[in-house]
């Protein structure tokens, strides 16, 4: 039995460049992981089925499910002649903007490998996990990295300074298609600081970094569910170093560097969301 760590992923920055002729946007954003972490055990079956077990209500069994897609594709592209029984154990909030089913790809990727002894490299992980998510290519290797393309291509950076993360994921779920969908070259009037906040990242500055984040679709997100904006107050007024939403969103994310001042933002989030988690930053 195999059994890997899938963490849940923040955006530090996120800037839409232009869409591209395939549909996609052209990006360029850092993330970074947080101790946040859904649980996956991997063990092989005489036949050749898929087994996933997850027991919650939102998240799909069968081929819809972003592990099972993972553990087809590898099952498909090595030539694996057994089955697989998946075992997911869900922490992540689903549909939240912080990559909980590209984590739990990535995770069957990596168990995968280990599983059927196939010795392969993140890096060719990596590549081949870009055929099902844009988002499982950072998820392989789950640390902090520059991201570019669709999301896909990586340049790994230092990782963060300690600090606390208060996550906040309101009752609503985003559709990541329909945020990009909505995105009009308006939205893209905030200055997106992707060179300060590598340069943060680089000299281990935690000011410059709470400096320095920023996200193109926290505007298009927020416009269908202002619930994102009073979330961001909220956080602001309770003292957080930083606050802004990830990914395509609805999840809102506040920066602590001290337990205290984390702990009081916890607090004051009480009575306005139900879903509030209070982590660290992994990287
Ligand atoms: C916004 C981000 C930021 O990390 O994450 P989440 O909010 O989902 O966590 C990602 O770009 C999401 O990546 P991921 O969730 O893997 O997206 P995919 O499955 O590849 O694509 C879903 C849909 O989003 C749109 N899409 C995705 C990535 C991209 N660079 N441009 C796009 O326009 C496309 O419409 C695509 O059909
Ligand atoms: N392993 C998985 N965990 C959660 N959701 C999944 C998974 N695989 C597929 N999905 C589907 O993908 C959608 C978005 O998943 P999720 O990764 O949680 O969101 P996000 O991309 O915003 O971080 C969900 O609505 C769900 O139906």
């Amino acid at each position: 039995m195999i059994y890997e760590n899938a963490p849940a992923k923040i955006n530090l920055t996120l800037d839409t460049l232009y869409k591209r002729e395939d549909g996609y946007h052209e990006v360029e954003m850092i993330m970074t992981t947080v101790d946040l972490n859904d649980r996956l055990t991997l063990e092989k079956r005489r036949d050749k089925k898929i087994v996933l077990k997850v027991e919650h209500r939102y998240v799909p069994t069968d081929h819809r499910n972003l592990a099972y897609k993972a553990a087809k594709l590898m099952m498909d592209r090595y030539g694996i002649e057994q089955g697989v029984t998946i075992t997911l154990d869900k922490a992540i909030p689903i549909a939240a903007g912080l990559a909980g089913g590209s984590s739990d790809a990535a995770a069957t990727f990596r168990g995968m490998n280990r599983l059927f002894e196939l010795g392969l490299s993140l890096e060719v992980l990596s590549e081949l996990s870009a055929e099902i998510g844009s988002d499982i290519p950072f998820c392989i290797y789950g640390k902090t990295a520059l991201c570019t393309g669709r999301g896909e291509k990586l340049k790994m950076l230092p990782k963060p300074p300690a600090a606390w993360v208060i996550l906040a994921k309101p009752d609503i779920s985003v559709s990541t298609a329909d945020v990009y969908g909505a995105l009009k070259v308006e939205d893209k009037e905030a200055d997106i600081q992707t060179e300060q906040c590598v340069k943060a990242l680089e000299a281990g500055d935690y000011q410059m970094l709470v400096e320095n984040l920023g996200n193109t679709l926290e505007k298009v997100t927020t416009e269908m569910h202002p619930v994102i904006q009073s979330l961001k107050e909220t956080m602001q007024k309770a003292g957080v170093d930083a606050a802004l939403m990830s990914g395509s969103g609805p999840t809102v994310y506040g920066l602590a560097s001290k337990e205290r001042q984390a702990k009081s933002v916890v607090n004051a989030l009480k009575g306005c969301c139900k879903e509030v988690y209070m982590v660290r930053l992994l990287g």
